[in-house]
């Protein structure tokens, strides 16, 4: 029997599958096949979930172990904030180790485990880089500049700006208003940059984001290769980064910025080093359920014989938003 988890970072939804427990590894063809199954609302597990995170081994210096992010549509995404939250608690809890640097695509990322945001509620701090501006880095064209940072695109949007950025997986921003937040704008714009565009042949995942005060957001993301989730951790982060550049007024680089989604929140560090720029995110690292499956169905990507436990940690992460509700009533 192998363990599965499912997890989430506010209540960006993952399952976790650790190939080092297996007696032979899931070859990539199985590991996309499982993500793609095992997410689907009806005939995944669990109601499903916005992707596959895949631990490995790591033979970086100072790494545990490495990620590799799956998405509900199979595609492969370099990074993913919320979801390396819950892999360093995983690896943290595995190794009795609360900092050290997690493998991803681009880079090994520094992470550390913080203080519970809430009683239960254990939460860790990641590193969101390299961040990139360049068009080839997102990648985007056709859009008459190398670099869109706070521009009009009337051809998304009429009277919105938007700024890209690579953290390293790549991300359109634009702050909003309240109209404009709960409208179809953002999933319109989201479902057709991430069909066959002129624009983003790779897609992009779209943030709207909306100033509540200083060093406050709320930012809603429609996502590449999932649709809209609860949240998108590298979508927070990037857009944080685009709130210290863009709204300067408004938001300080080096300090701690809250940023509400309809998941819960987090919070978000933006440092700026002569021209380079990392995020700290921080925020929950929940496990909801435990997952106990055979290995031969995982090869077989069977998923009847699931045996599934929770945690219980979900109560009180969902007292945490409760919280969080009642103090922004204030
Ligand atoms: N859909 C994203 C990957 C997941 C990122 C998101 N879930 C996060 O927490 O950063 C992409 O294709 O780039």
């Amino acid at each position: 029997m192998v363990e599965l988890l499912k997890v989430h970072g506010s209540q960006n939804k993952f399952f976790i599958l650790d190939q080092t427990a297996l007696k032979a590894k899931l070859s990539q063809d199985e590991l996309v096949a499982l993500a793609k199954h095992i997410t689907e609302p009806e005939h995944g597990l669990l109601d499903g979930a916005d992707g596959l995170l895949v631990i490995d081994a790591s033979d970086h210096d100072g790494a545990l172990g490495s990620m590799q992010v799956i998405n509900t549509d199979g595609s492969i995404a370099s990074m993913c904030g919320n979801g390396l939250r819950t892999v360093s608690r995983y690896l943290s809890d595995k190794f009795e180790k609360d900092a050290f640097k997690v493998e991803t695509m681009d880079s090994d990322l520094h992470v550390h485990r913080e203080a519970d945001l809430a009683d239960n509620v254990p939460t860790f701090s990641v590193e969101i880089s390299p961040v990139t501006f360049a068009k080839e880095s997102l990648p985007f064209d056709n859009l008459g500049t190398d670099t869109l940072i706070n521009k009009e695109v009337p051809q998304f949007a009429p009277g919105l700006k938007f700024t890209a950025i690579a953290v390293p997986n790549p991300h359109l921003i634009s702050f909003v208003d309240e109209a404009t937040m709960h409208s179809k704008t953002l999933g319109q714009l989201g479902k057709m940059l991430n069909e066959p565009n002129a624009y983003f042949p790779d897609g992009v995942n779209v943030s709207f984001a909306q100033i509540l005060d200083h060093n406050t957001l709320f930012v809603r993301t429609y996502e590449r290769g999932v649709g809209f989730t609860n949240a998108c951790g590298t979508g927070m982060s990037a857009t944080s980064l685009a709130f210290c550049l863009n709204h300067p007024e408004m938001a300080d680089f080096d300090e701690l910025i809250s940023v509400y989604n309809p998941g819960g929140m987090v919070k978000t560090r933006v440092h700026s080093r002569d021209d380079t720029f990392s995020i700290d995110l921080i925020g929950n690292a929940t496990f909801t359920h435990k997952i106990e499956i055979p290995e031969t169905d995982l090869h077989a990507n069977e998923l009847d014989h699931a045996q599934i436990t929770e945690t219980g940690e979900q109560t009180d992460y969902l007292k945490f938003v409760e919280g969080l509700k009642s103090q922004s009533v204030k």
